[in-house]
C-alpha cells in the first residue's frame, strides 16, 4: 500500500493517477475533520484533464491512524514538510522508503537526515497541477518524475509500482537535477511575483537582469558541481519560458491565494549556498531582497 502525505494538488495527482491504474492508495489528510470531509465525499476523487473528468475511490486516513507505513510519497510543500513527515514518524515501518517530491532544496536534506537510516528518495517533478475543489485536481501539464537516491543507492524496486501510471525515470544525479530545477525556478518564479505576470512575460518585465541573473547561476551551478555554459543555462531558461509561456508560476499562484510561497527553498537555498562557497551574487541577494519585500507588503508570511 502506498501512502500519500498531503491532498494537495500533487498529492491528489499521484493518488489518482495510481488509483486509475488499480493501485491501493491511502491518503494522508491532516486531520479528523477533513477525513470527514472526504467520507461524506465517497473518498471520491476527481482527475481533470484535457476537458474530460475520471472519478475514483481513494481511502483516506488522518495523521494519527495506527497502521505502519511501508511506502510514503511526501507532497506536502517545502514549508511544511518537515513537521508533517516529524508527525508522521512514529507510523513509519523499520525499513519503509520515503519518496519526497518537493520543489527546491533544502527540505530533503533536513528530512533526510530526520529519518536516517530510513531510504529517503528525492524527486524532481515537472507536472502541472492544481486544485480546483476539495476533492478535484486539473492536470493542466503532463511532464516527468525524475526519481533518485542522493546516496547514490541503486535503483529502488518498489518505485515499479508506478509503472503504467506515472511517467517516472530513475536518475544517478538527482541532487543535481534539483539544482537545475532550482536555477529555473530562481530566474522565473520571482519575476512572476514582482511583476504579476505570466512566465512569458518575464524576458520583457526583467529585461538585461535576466541574463545578469544567468550567469550568477551559473556560476553557482558550477560551484555545485555541474558544468554547464552561460549559454547553454539560458537556453534552458529561455525554453521553460518559452513551454510555460502561458502559466502563472507556482509562487505567483501561491501569492494570489496568499499563501507562504516556497521562496525560502528556491533562492533563500541558492543564496546560502552561494555564501558558503564564498561566491559573489550581488544579484541575486537584490532579487531575494525585493521579493521578500514584496512579500511582506502584500501580507504574505516570508517564513
Ligand atoms: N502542483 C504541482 O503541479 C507541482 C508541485 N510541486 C511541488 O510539490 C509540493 C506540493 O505542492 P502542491 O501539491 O502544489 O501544494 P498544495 O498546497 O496544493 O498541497 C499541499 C497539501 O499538503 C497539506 N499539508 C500541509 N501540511 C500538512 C500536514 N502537516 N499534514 C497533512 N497535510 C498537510 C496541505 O493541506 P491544507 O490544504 O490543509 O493546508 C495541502 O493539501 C511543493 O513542493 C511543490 O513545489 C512540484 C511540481 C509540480
Ligand atoms: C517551471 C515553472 C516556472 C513553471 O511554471 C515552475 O516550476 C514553477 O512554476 O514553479
Amino acid at each position: 500500500m502506498i501512502y500519500i502525505l498531503g491532498a494537495g494538488s500533487l498529492g491528489l495527482l499521484w493518488a489518482a493517477r495510481l488509483a486509475r491504474k488499480g493501485q491501493s492508495v491511502t491518503l494522508l489528510v491532516r486531520d479528523a475533520r477533513q477525513q470527514r470531509l472526504w467520507q461524506a465525499a465517497g473518498n471520491r476523487l476527481e482527475l481533470q484533464q484535457n476537458g474530460q473528468t475520471q472519478s475514483f475511490q481513494v481511502i483516506t486516513e488522518h495523521l494519527s491512524g495506527h497502521q505502519p507505513i511501508d511506502y510514503l510519497l511526501v507532497c506536502t510543500k517545502a514549508t511544511d514538510s518537515l513537521a508533517a513527515v516529524q508527525s508522521l514518524r512514529p507510523r513509519l515501518a523499520p525499513d519503509c522508503e520515503i519518496l519526497l517530491m518537493q520543489n527546491g532544496l533544502g527540505s530533503q536534506q533536513a528530512i533526510s537526515r530526520l529519518l536516517a537510516p530510513h531510504r529517503v528518495l528525492w524527486a524532481s517533478v515537472t507536472d502541472g497541477a492544481w486544485r480546483n475543489g476539495r476533492h478535484r485536481v486539473v492536470w493542466a501539464g503532463a511532464g516527468q518524475t525524475l526519481i533518485g537516491d542522493p546516496q547514490q543507492g541503486p535503483p529502488a524496486g518498489w518505485l515499479r509500482q508506478f509503472d503504467g501510471s506515472i511517467d517516472w525515470l530513475w536518475v544517478d544525479d538527482i541532487e543535481q537535477r534539483l539544482w537545475l530545477k532550482l536555477a529555473v525556478n530562481c530566474a522565473i518564479n520571482p519575476y512572476t511575483v514582482l511583476f504579476d505576470c505570466h512566465n512569458g512575460e518575464v524576458p520583457l518585465h526583467a529585461g538585461a537582469e535576466l541574463d545578469a541573473v544567468i550567469l550568477e547561476l551559473q556560476s553557482l551551478l558550477q560551484h555545485q558541481g555541474l558544468s554547464l555554459t552561460p549559454a547553454a543555462l539560458g537556453e534552458l531558461v529561455h525554453s521553460v519560458i518559452v513551454k510555460t509561456a502561458a502559466n502563472s508560476s507556482s509562487m505567483r499562484q501561491d501569492v494570489h491565494a496568499g499563501r507562504q510561497t516556497e521562496i525560502d527553498y528556491i533562492l533563500g537555498h541558492a543564496l546560502r549556498q552561494a555564501r558558503q562557497h564564498g561566491l559573489r551574487t550581488p544579484l541575486l541577494a537584490d532579487l531575494h531582497s525585493r521579493l521578500r519585500t514584496h512579500l511582506q507588503q502584500a501580507g504574505i508570511p516570508t517564513g
